[in-house]
């Protein structure tokens, strides 16, 4: 915390969280009850994060947000919420209003999970900044408030949210359980969605009668699922997350009038990873993709694939661009794909992202 004569400060650094089994559907809108258990990883900060820091000085009159260094004209009702609790919960009364600064070194509201890395740093910075009794609880919930996902984004490693009780999140296994485990984002396109998962969620719930069938194979799921990655069994892990994205797709399908967020490229990459999957001679599964409310696959895959898989991408989405970064990352190895009758995308890819499981938010 900083102290600048009676201005004190906090920065807190969050990543997005990739849901492995999605959160869809809320039984209660102002608290954010969920009505299903969720899982997701918590991507390390080194490529996507939020930065937020918070200040609150006498002389402050009002609430204000600048979103990348611009001052935005109000706040969110999202955020005001999130402020009014702090008020609520903050014993020092002197403390009246706040200033808010947040950038993302990633695009908003394109189905990478940016809500949750913003409200994860704006609650744990707020819980600091105000000195919250029982922190790590706390920032859960205000979290929480801010935007549903974002509550598995305070903590890293392996994340589980619950449906019941106080609806809060806990690590189930930490980032080192299983270090091999590789993130690979493609972003085909990283324009705003076209109907917020907020919007979306609430028009399933209300027209889709795929949506119950859903809740009722989720628990199950989560339990097959966190025994795969207690003994690290990638083909279960694969298996359950892919089908996972395309149940909760084919839900958003099933919304009326329905959601599609997928787009030619997620079908495409679709294809692409079961026929890769195929080549391998003893059937092991190497890569697992997962869309949140997105066009832009998250892909899975252990390390010793990872160059591989990369080269298959710069084969199937080669960049005619000769300075762009796309592919700088990827290494040289030919593979052979001529098994892959698949078409070739040219200049499918705005930009690659490789990146790991994380650790958690940190003060900075
Ligand atoms: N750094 C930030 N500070 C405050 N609000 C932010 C920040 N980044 C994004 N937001 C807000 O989060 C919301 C975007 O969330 P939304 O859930 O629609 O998209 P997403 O998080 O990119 O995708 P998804 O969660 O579906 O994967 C927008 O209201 C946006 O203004
Ligand atoms: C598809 C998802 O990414 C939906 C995320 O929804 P949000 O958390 O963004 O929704 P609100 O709670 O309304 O803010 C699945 C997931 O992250 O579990």
């Amino acid at each position: 915390m900083s102290d600048n004569s009676d201005c004190l400060s906090v920065t807190c650094q969050a990543s997005p969280n990739i849901a492995l089994i999605k959160y869809w559907g809320k039984r209660n809108e102002e608290l954010i009850l969920p009505d299903n258990d969720s899982l997701s990883i918590t991507l390390d900060l080194g490529e996507l994060h939020s930065d937020t820091t918070v200040s609150t000085s006498s002389s402050m009159t009002c609430d204000t947000f600048y979103f990348d260094g611009i001052q935005q004209t109000k706040l969110s009702k999202r955020m005001q919420k999130v402020l009014d609790e702090v008020r609520r919960r903050a014993k020092n009364d002197q403390i009246k209003f706040v200033e808010i600064r947040s950038h993302n070194t990633f695009p908003a509201s394109s189905g990478l999970a940016s809500s949750a890395s913003a409200y994860a740093s704006l609650a744990i910075a707020l819980t600091k900044l105000f000195n919250l009794e029982n922190p790590q609880s706390t920032a859960a919930y205000l979290a929480r408030i801010g935007s549903g996902s974002a509550v598995r984004s305070v903590y890293g490693g392996f994340v589980r949210w619950s449906s019941e009780g106080e609806c809060l999140s806990s690590c189930i296994y930490p980032v080192e359980h299983w270090p091999e485990l590789r993130l690979i984002i493609l972003i085909f396109n990283s324009s705003k969605k076209p109907v917020s998962s907020t919007d979306a969620m609430q028009r399933t719930r209300e027209t889709s009668t795929l949506f119950q069938a859903r809740l009722s194979t989720v628990n199950d799921k989560i339990e097959k699922l966190i025994q795969a990655i207690k003994i690290k069994d990638f083909n279960t892990f694969a298996k359950i997350v892919m089908m996972d994205s395309s149940q909760f797709h084919a839900v958003c399908m099933d919304t009326y009038p329905p959601v599609i967020y997928l787009n030619e490229q997620s079908k495409h990459l679709i294809d692409l990873v079961h026929a890769f999957n195929k080549t391998d001679e003893n059937e092991t599964m190497k890569v697992a993709y997962t869309f949140d409310a997105g066009p832009n696959p998250f892909c899975f895959i252990r390390e010793e694939h990872a160059d591989e898989f990369l080269s298959l991408l710069k084969h199937f989405y080669p960049s005619n661009n000769d300075n762009d970064n796309v592919h700088k990352q990827v290494s040289n190895i030919d593979g052979n794909f001529s098994s892959i009758n698949l078409p070739i995308m040219a200049n499918a890819l705005e930009r690659i992202v490789l990146t790991k499981i994380g650790s958690g938010p940190k003060i900075i």
